[in-house]
């Protein structure tokens, strides 16, 4: 049974796949203290969050036996992702299911804050009518600087184009066509505050967008410019905001997010040109569903062994290369696992080389499987396919991958090549259609292995007698051999075996096995 630990208040019709799904517990903890959490955790197999719940490397470490956190939302900056992938602990979140309602809430807060709604309900409500001090502004002919043009900036602008705005945005992969294609203006982050009317803003925080409006950032803008924050507080300097709007250089503020939430005591609630409302953008019954249910069902497929759709920390596979290349990941677990098992000495280097028609695909979740697979046999099971690439970086361990031609009459081959600080050993398999996984190589021999079960690689001598040595030494140690491969380079020269055996070999059979004749190296291995 897994369990599944839900710390925010999230869409009960949302998360009905794992209500009702027979393995999973879910247990709803909305608004727990710290240490509440830090208990909960420890016992948690999955743990799903909004913006609220801080996951910090405290709470990941505490989650001994997590392997998801799944975040119901966009913005992951409340998740420590590097915390989370040094404990293997993969990140997903749901990008699309709130882009409508952002973007939907981010045109309420311009037309609010265009009309000075709320401050003129707020005046009514006080028995005031007061007609003269709420005149606002229009939107047509307007123009409206989007900084960050992603899925909800684009929505933003597209709306904002049927209230006759005029759109200028700047976002580092925003080019010119791509601007044009989408009818705006395509600009610096210095001519969209220069000219903007509006400017709002939607990256995501990260440190190259904390405080990406600041003082000198305000001092570029139009005077009487307003600004909005639908995106994440922090994105804009709340000090300099307020001299701003103190010193009237900005007439007005529209803000959804702010740096510290729940944001009680924040003095720019105190003026009256900032419309404000308590981080509402995906706060409708259509996105809070729809982002449960992405992240439910990712959860569940990570849960049951399957791969994350939307991971945050690890590359995903887009759902196109799938079925190409699911076949070839147990092949790439047992390439590595076979030659990690039999290398000697410290890892230096991980080359894996695909050829055929691996070279159609992008190979980057393969060449993971194998660095995970042969990490677990240096460093432990602690290694999986979220922390692999880390601990190998940590470990001083290159990993390289390369497409080439050479497919040895193969119709797909991946080659694994492991080099240590003293011996530099490769595997290659191939999957044979309807039969499954094969080496087919190893070390330069040509073979033909399932890569399955109990196995012995054996160096030797080619030479009479060699292998009825090693068959008899075997039936004394009642060992019964189901397959035998033999491969070598030259008549009497140097010599490989791997054997498929039925059950285990100990220590001190293969003791033996290493004191036969003409025998120079034995290794069993379980796959
Ligand atoms: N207020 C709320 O309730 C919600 C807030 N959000 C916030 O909105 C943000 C944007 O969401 P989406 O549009 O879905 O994300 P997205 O990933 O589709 O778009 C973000 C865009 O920002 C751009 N960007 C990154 N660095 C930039 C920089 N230095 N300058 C300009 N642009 C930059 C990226 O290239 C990307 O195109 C999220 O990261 C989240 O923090 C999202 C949903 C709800
Ligand atoms: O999706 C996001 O990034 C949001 O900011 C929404 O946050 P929430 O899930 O409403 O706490």
């Amino acid at each position: 049974m897994h369990r599944v630990l839900i710390s925010d208040p999230l869409s009960e019709d949302g998360i009905k796949p794992l209500l009702e799904a027979a393995d999973t517990e879910v247990i709803q903890k909305p608004s727990m203290e710290k240490e509440e959490l830090l208990e909960e955790v420890a016992k948690a197999d999955a743990l799903i969050v909004r913006s609220q719940t801080q996951v910090t490397k405290e709470v990941l470490e505490h989650g001994v036996n997590l392997k998801i956190v799944g975040r119901a939302g966009v913005g992951v900056d409340n998740i420590d992702l590097d915390a989370a992938t040094d404990n293997g602990v993969v990140v997903v979140n749901a990008p699309d299911g709130n882009t409508i309602s952002t973007a939907e809430h981010t045109m309420a807060m311009l037309m609010s804050m265009a009309r000075n709604i709320p401050q003129a309900y707020h005046s009514l409500q006080q028995g005031n009518w007061d007609r003269k001090k709420y005149v606002g502004v229009e939107l047509k002919n307007k123009t409206l600087g989007v900084v960050g043009f992603g899925r909800i900036g684009r929505v933003v602008t597209r709306r904002a184009k049927g209230h006759r705005m005029n759109v200028i945005a700047y976002d580092p992969f925003l080019t010119r066509e791509k601007a044009e294609k989408a009818g705006v203006e395509h600009g610096t982050l210095d001519e969209v505050l220069a000219l903007a009317d509006f400017i709002t803003v939607h990256t995501p925080l990260i440190a190259a967008t904390h405080h990406l409006i600041n003082k000198d950032a305000f001092a570029k803008m139009k005077n009487g410019a307003r600004i909005l924050n639908c995106a994440r507080g922090g994105i804009i300097e709340e000090e300099a905001l307020y001299e701003a709007l103190q010193s009237g250089k900005i007439a007005g503020a529209a803000l959804d997010v702010f740096e510290e939430e729940p944001a009680i005591n924040n003095k720019l609630l105190e003026l009256p040109q900032v419309v404000s409302v308590p981080h509402l953008g995906a706060s409708t019954v259509e996105a809070q569903e729809n982002v449960a249910v992405d992240v439910s069902n990712d959860v569940m497929e990570v849960l049951r062994g399957g791969n994350a759709k939307q991971p945050v920390n690890i590359p995903s596979i887009p759902e196109e290369m799938q079925d190409k290349l699911t076949p070839y990941i147990t092949l790439s677990e047992k390439l590595g696992a076979f030659l990690g098992s039999i290398v000697r000495g410290g890892l230096n280097n991980i080359n894996v080389y695909y050829s055929g028609e691996l070279t159609d695909v992008d190979p980057t979740p393969l060449t993971r499987k194998v660095v995970k697979s042969v990490l677990q046999l240096f460093v432990g099971n602690r290694v999986n396919d979220v922390n692999s690439y880390k601990i190998a970086k940590d470990k001083g361990i290159e990993i390289n991958e390369q497409k080439t031609t050479s497919t040895k009459g193969f119709t797909n081959l991946l080659t694994v090549e492991l080099e240590t600080d003293e011996e530099t050993r490769s595997i290659a398999g191939t999957l044979l259609n309807g039969l499954g996984a094969r080496v087919v190589r190893l070390d330069g021999y040509s073979v033909d292995v399932i890569p399955e079960g109990h196995l012995i690689s054996i160096h030797h001598k080619d030479q009479p007698g060699a292998i009825g040595r090693v068959g008899s030494l075997l039936a004394e140690h009642d060992v019964n051999i189901a397959t035998m491969q033999v491969g070598r380079t030259d008549i009497g020269g140097a010599a490989i075996m791997i054997l498929t055996i039925d059950k285990e070999v100990g220590p001190e059979c293969q003791e033996h096995l290493a004191h036969v004749e003409d025998i120079n190296r034995v290794q069993y291995l379980k796959l």
